[in-house]
């Protein structure tokens, strides 16, 4: 169900921006894949960081000095589990990690800001717009959203993440009441697919009137 919690209004002198986010297995990919077969120009922030942090990844020189060969691969590759156990237990390595990548994420994101013209619309998924502020780099922000024991699932049965480690994630992420406080629109990921696309078509229906 897509709901509509506040106005917002469209530049005429530049792309919409439109940002994505939701918590770890609310159905962000999975509905912005639906918003962007009807149209608009994609922008995965999660694409983006593993291209930097897989191999040549131009973040990987950072990491390496501040966390050590503890996070890395005998053959020469981060160990993304490893990092991912250090910081969702530890909040000082995870505020590390994100000072180093997330400036590299909106340098990306400003090179195909700049390739757009008025008109058209950009769909930025972006998982921790609420936690970092990024909520106003946009002109609206679409929040998905599932319950629990249904993201829990999902992760569990699709992600190879043990139900502690989608928890510790979820943990370290917004609660649904500092989403809400953001959200220009919401969307109750807990149907079917079809549920899901048929909420994308009425939100691309809304924002290509706007
Ligand atoms: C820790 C890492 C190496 C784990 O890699 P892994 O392949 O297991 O996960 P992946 O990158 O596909 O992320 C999956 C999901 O985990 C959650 N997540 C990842 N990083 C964070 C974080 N710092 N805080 C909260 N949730 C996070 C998000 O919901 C994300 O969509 C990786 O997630 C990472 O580099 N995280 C730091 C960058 C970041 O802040 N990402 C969030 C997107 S802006
Ligand atoms: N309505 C739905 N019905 C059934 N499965 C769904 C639905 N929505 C999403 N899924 C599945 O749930 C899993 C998580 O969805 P998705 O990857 O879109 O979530 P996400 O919020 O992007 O998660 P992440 O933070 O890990 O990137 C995927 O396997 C996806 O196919």
């Amino acid at each position: 169900m897509l709901k509509q919690l506040r106005k917002f209004s469209a530049p005429d002198d530049r792309a919409l921006k439109v940002g994505i986010s939701g918590g770890i297995g609310s159905g962000k990919t999975a509905f912005t894949n639906c918003l962007a077969a009807l149209g608009g120009v994609r922008f995965d922030a999660d694409e983006v960081l593993r291209t930097i942090t897989g191999s040549p990844g131009r973040a990987l020189t950072q990491i390496r000095e501040a966390f050590g060969a503890s996070v890395w691969e005998p053959g020469g590759q981060l160990n993304r589990a490893a990092l991912a156990q250090l910081i969702f237990s530890d909040p000082a390595a995870k505020a590390r990690l994100e000072s180093i990548l997330h400036p590299l994420v909106w340098q990306e994101m400003d090179l195909v800001l700049a390739s757009l013209e008025p008109g058209d619309v950009l769909l930025a998924e972006i998982p921790l717009l609420t936690e970092t502020g990024n909520h106003t780099r946009f002109d609206c922000c679409v929040m998905v959203d599932a319950p629990l024991e249904v993201r829990l699932s999902r992760l569990i049965g699709g992600r190879q993440l043990t139900e502690a480690q989608a928890r510790a994630r979820i943990n370290a992420q917004a609660s649904r009441v500092q989403r809400e406080a953001i959200a220009t629109f919401w969307v109750d990921n807990c149907g079917t697919p079809e549920d899901l696309n048929a909420d994308a078509t009425a939100l691309w229906n809304l924002l290509s009137r706007v």
